[in-house]
């Protein structure tokens, strides 16, 4: 049967497996750093720590071992924070079979390097591009550890490839489409999570729905803008993965990135909000690497040089909303 290893037992690494586990074509493993929560899914088959009181499929096994993990694994699932799989991943790449197909659930851009996922995988393990995808969309994880439906893009440069984590994947509640835009997708994720801190400062300020859509409407256009100059397909970032997944998490409370932009914008200090933060919130680090993206480019993104002025340079949301209402007047541009 076809083994799939899932490293990281956060949020999305143990809703993944599970939703895998669920979909029957496939025995999973979970790795988990931390011996408590890999007992209670191997003897409770739950996740205390992320999802306390709901049942995980009983066929889920986890292990702290990340060797015995990997060990014949045919997909490698990664869902550890975006800035710390190169350290991850230089771990775990001697354990990774010759044919293993890598598989990315990661939605950030690197500091520094502003590299993908996918291409800091590549980099890092040596596998190919054609056995390395990305799992993208609207994808809260608790609703779907909750099993409730949802869609997601699987993309791959090599469409078989994508084809064959689909099969592994499709459920009576998940059902994956495949792509082979890889940029359109890692970007669009990325991406969204900058739009969807904006969206919650702006929630937080008390804000009601017509600020939401305006920075959800504008906030696509910036990405688009960014995403064709790097060479992904227009049409992808009307997909799953572009606005598919900026309404779900610029509309959710699930958010962690709605919520961390909520917490700012309701009057805490950037301090404050670190500290009562606990879960990953892609979009903190990685908007500066994407505005250094935009930059090379010379792509405007006036979103997130005004969520990475709140972010990183003590702009208030009150400066922020003023810089943004009062830019030039020009007319409508959807991309380009
Ligand atoms: N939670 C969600 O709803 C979704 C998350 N994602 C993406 O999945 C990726 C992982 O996110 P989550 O599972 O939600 O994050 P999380 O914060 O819930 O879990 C992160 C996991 O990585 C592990 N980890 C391994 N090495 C680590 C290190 N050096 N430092 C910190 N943690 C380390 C942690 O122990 C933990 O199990 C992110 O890129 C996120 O954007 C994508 C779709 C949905
Ligand atoms: O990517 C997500 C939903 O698709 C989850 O968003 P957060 O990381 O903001 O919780």
């Amino acid at each position: 049967m076809t083994k799939v290893a899932v490293m990281g037992s956060g949020s999305w690494g143990t809703a993944f497996a599970n939703m895998v586990a669920d979909a029957g074509a496939a025995e999973v493993v979970v790795h988990g750093r931390r011996s408590e929560v890999v007992d209670a899914i191997n003897q409770r088959h739950e996740n205390p720590a992320y999802f306390p009181g709901m049942a995980l499929n009983p066929a889920l096994t986890a292990t702290a071992d990340a060797a015995k993990a990997l060990h014949e694994a045919d997909f490698v699932v990664l869902a550890v924070p975006s800035q710390t799989l190169r350290g991850n991943l230089s771990a775990w790449r001697e354990h990774i079979g010759g044919q293993a197909v890598l598989v990315s659930l990661m939605k950030g851009i690197e500091l520094g390097t502003c590299r993908r996922m996918s291409e800091v995988a590549t980099e890092v393990s040596g596998v190919p591009e054609d056995r390395v995808a990305v799992v993208s969309g609207p994808n809260l994880a608790r609703e779907i550890a909750e099993r409730q439906p949802a869609t997601a893009v699987m993309a791959c440069r090599h469409e078989p490839t994508a084809v064959r984590l689909q099969h592994i994947c499709k459920s009576a509640y998940f059902r994956p489409y495949t792509v082979t835009d890889v940029v359109g997708v890692e970007l669009g994720g990325a991406v969204k999570n900058v739009i969807a801190l904006a969206v919650g400062v702006a929630v937080g300020m008390g804000f009601g729905d017509n600020a939401k859509a305006s920075l959800i409407t504008r906030g696509l256009a910036e990405t688009v803008r960014l995403a064709v100059s790097l060479g992904a397909g227009e049409h992808t970032l009307a997909g799953l993965a572009g606005l598919g997944d900026l309404v779900a998490t610029c509309g959710s409370p699930l958010s962690r990135n709605r919520t961390f932009g909520e917490k700012l914008g309701s009057g805490m200090t950037l301090e404050e909000v670190v500290a009562a933060t606990s879960q990953t919130a892609e979009g903190v680090k990685s908007s500066e690497s994407v505005l250094e993206l935009a930059r090379r480019t010379g792509v405007e993104m006036p979103i997130t040089e005004a969520v990475v002025a709140m972010m990183h340079h003590d702009l208030s949301p009150a400066e922020a909303l003023a810089a943004f209402m009062s830019r030039t007047a020009k007319p409508e541009r959807y991309g380009f």
